[in-house]
């Protein structure tokens, strides 16, 4: 299959060297230090694993889209709108376009750009970029991917790579329950740039995740959402399992970038806004990130 990655990060560059590595035509589209670095040596695929520089095509030109069938679209859900709107005169009538992202709308705003097929996808794998060209794999790397004609094959492709993928009738479901996950503790670990092992145990913290959580489950309902299980069940769950972790948006914030706040708790809040739900806590954490924001953008 002929696969091109909008967006050569850390969860581009896991995929697409997976696909790369079972001997699918992959072409990555990314920044100027990552492309130089993968055209020199390859793409250092450093996992939980194995350890191997994988050979594939890289572009910092988005017209390399062209000819591929099948587009991972990986940039962050800050990037949606202008990677789209870049990567539209390029592409194939019939290519089918994946959103690898965080956040429950990407797919919906890439389809009012696009008149290709978009299927909403979750992803459950923990990756960093380490340096130029080289991605380290921390765990997990599930997919799952929404019913269309064309996904059980594509979940057989991506399975054959050694990407367990499951299509499922409630995509939407699942990125609600990867968005209450990142709205209990994205802020928390960002505001205070602590890991998760650290913040859960702070005086009144669970109260707080609780109410977030409660907040996001009403308006998730009064928006007809399925949720695929207990909320409160999965986001308790999490601490356990990465005591030492730091949220993205806690790295964002420490790297001095733009985070996806806009698209966790202030979409929570907005959606809450227009179904008449109120939302306080999800909007107290997302005004708090984006004062820091603001003062690190002044700072700059
Ligand atoms: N990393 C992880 O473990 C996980 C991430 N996710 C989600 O996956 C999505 C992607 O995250 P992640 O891979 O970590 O993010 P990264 O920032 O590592 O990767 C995105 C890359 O795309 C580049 N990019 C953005 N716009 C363009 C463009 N127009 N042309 C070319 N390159 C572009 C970015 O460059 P620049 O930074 O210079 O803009 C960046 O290098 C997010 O929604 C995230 O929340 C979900 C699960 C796990
Ligand atoms: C699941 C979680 C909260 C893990 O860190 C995450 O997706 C994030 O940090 O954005």
């Amino acid at each position: 299959m002929n696969i091109a990655v909008m967006g050569a990060g850390a969860v581009g560059c896991y995929y697409g060297g997976m696909l790369a590595r079972a001997g699918h035509a992959v072409t990555l589209i990314g920044r100027p230090q990552h492309v130089e670095a993968i055209r020199r040596d390859g793409l250092l695929l450093d996992t939980r694993t194995f350890r191997q520089h994988v050979r594939l095509e890289a572009s910092t030109e988005v017209n390399a889209v062209r000819g591929a069938d099948l587009i991972l679209f990986c940039v962050k859900s800050t990037d949606t709108e202008i990677a789209a709107d870049e990567m539209k005169p390029h592409l194939k009538p019939q290519a089918l376009v994946l959103t690898l992202q965080n956040g429950v709308d990407n797919a919906e705003r890439l389809q009012a750009r696009l008149s290709q097929v978009v299927v909403p996808t979750v992803v459950y794998v923990a990756t960093e970029m380490a340096g130029p060209g080289h991605l380290k794999h921390h765990g997990r790397g599930e997919l799952v991917i929404a019913t269309t004609a064309a996904s059980e094959g594509i979940a057989k492709t991506f399975a054959e790579a050694g990407i367990p993928t499951q299509v499922s009738d409630n995509v939407i479901g699942a990125l609600w329950m990867k968005l209450i996950l990142n709205c209990a503790y994205n802020a928390l670990s960002a505001i205070t740039q602590l890991p998760y092992g650290r913040v859960v145990p702070g005086e009144s913290v669970e109260g707080v995740m609780r109410d977030v959580v409660q907040e996001c489950v009403a308006v998730a309902q009064a928006g007809g959402v399925r949720l695929p299980g207990d909320a409160w069940q999965v986001v308790a769950g999490l601490v356990q399992t990465m005591p030492t972790q730091y949220s993205s948006t806690a790295q964002d914030l420490a790297r001095g970038k733009r985070s996806e706040i806009d698209h966790l708790n202030g979409y929570v809040m907005r959606k809450g806004e227009s179904l008449g739900v109120p939302t306080p806590v999800n909007r107290t954490l997302f005004a708090l990130v984006k004062l820091i924001e603001a003062r690190q953008a002044t700072a700059a």
